[in-house]
């Protein structure tokens, strides 16, 4: 597992080393140790997270606040996503900054997103499924979305046509009057 650097400092691009063969491959895709050393998180992960989705489905931008804010480490295993932190740390020189990152499950790599950074991705295969594991659990009350296409934020989602979201994310907030970090 090798770490690579993202545009945002805090937000890590893990790629895991596979070994291939006539059979297929194999590869760790999560160890204790190695996570600790290339992200410096000594949290415990109490949450495994799975979702599937198709083709232009849009979910995010989500964060989490109050008791249980939620560090995440995402990967696809089906499919293709770009998967996007933005920065909402109101103190970080990188505020309102985004990031994005092809995960799939053909270049297996994983993004890192600490807690202080809103989390969304979108769908660019017919279909993907996209595993998470979480530092906290589910807080219902403690769930905050901002809106997808918010142009203080301005990300390219590197899609053509209207996402398919949520009625939640539909309605989500605008960056200027979200409720964010320190
Ligand atoms: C997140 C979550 C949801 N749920 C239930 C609540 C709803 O009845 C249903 C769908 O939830 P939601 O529409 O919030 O799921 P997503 O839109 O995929 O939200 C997630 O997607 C973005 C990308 C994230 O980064 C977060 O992990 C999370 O916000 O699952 C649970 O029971 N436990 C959970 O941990």
């Amino acid at each position: 597992m090798q770490a690579i650097r993202t545009a945002l400092p805090d937000v890590i691009l893990l790629e895991p080393k596979v070994f291939g063969d006539d059979r297929g491959f194999f590869m760790e895709t999560f160890n204790v140790q190695t996570f600790q050393r290339l992200t410096g998180c000594a949290k415990p992960f109490v949450q495994d997270n799975h979702s599937r989705s198709t083709r232009g489905v849009l979910r995010g931008l989500h964060y989490q606040l109050g008791a249980r804010p939620q560090d995440k480490l995402v990967r696809a295993v089906a499919g293709s996503i770009l998967d996007v932190a933005v920065d909402i740390r109101r103190g970080s020189p990188t505020f309102g900054k985004w990031v994005g990152e092809i995960l799939s499950a053909e270049n297996k790599r994983q993004l890192w997103v600490p807690v202080g950074f809103a989390h969304g991705f979108i769908v660019l295969s017919e279909t993907a499924e996209v595993l998470y594991k979480v530092t906290d659990y589910y807080d219902p009350q403690g769930e905050r979305a901002i809106r997808w296409n918010d142009p203080d934020i301005g990300v390219d989602w590197s899609y053509q046509g209207e996402p398919l979201l949520s009625a939640k994310d539909a309605v989500a907030a605008a960056f200027r009057d979200a409720e964010v970090f320190p």
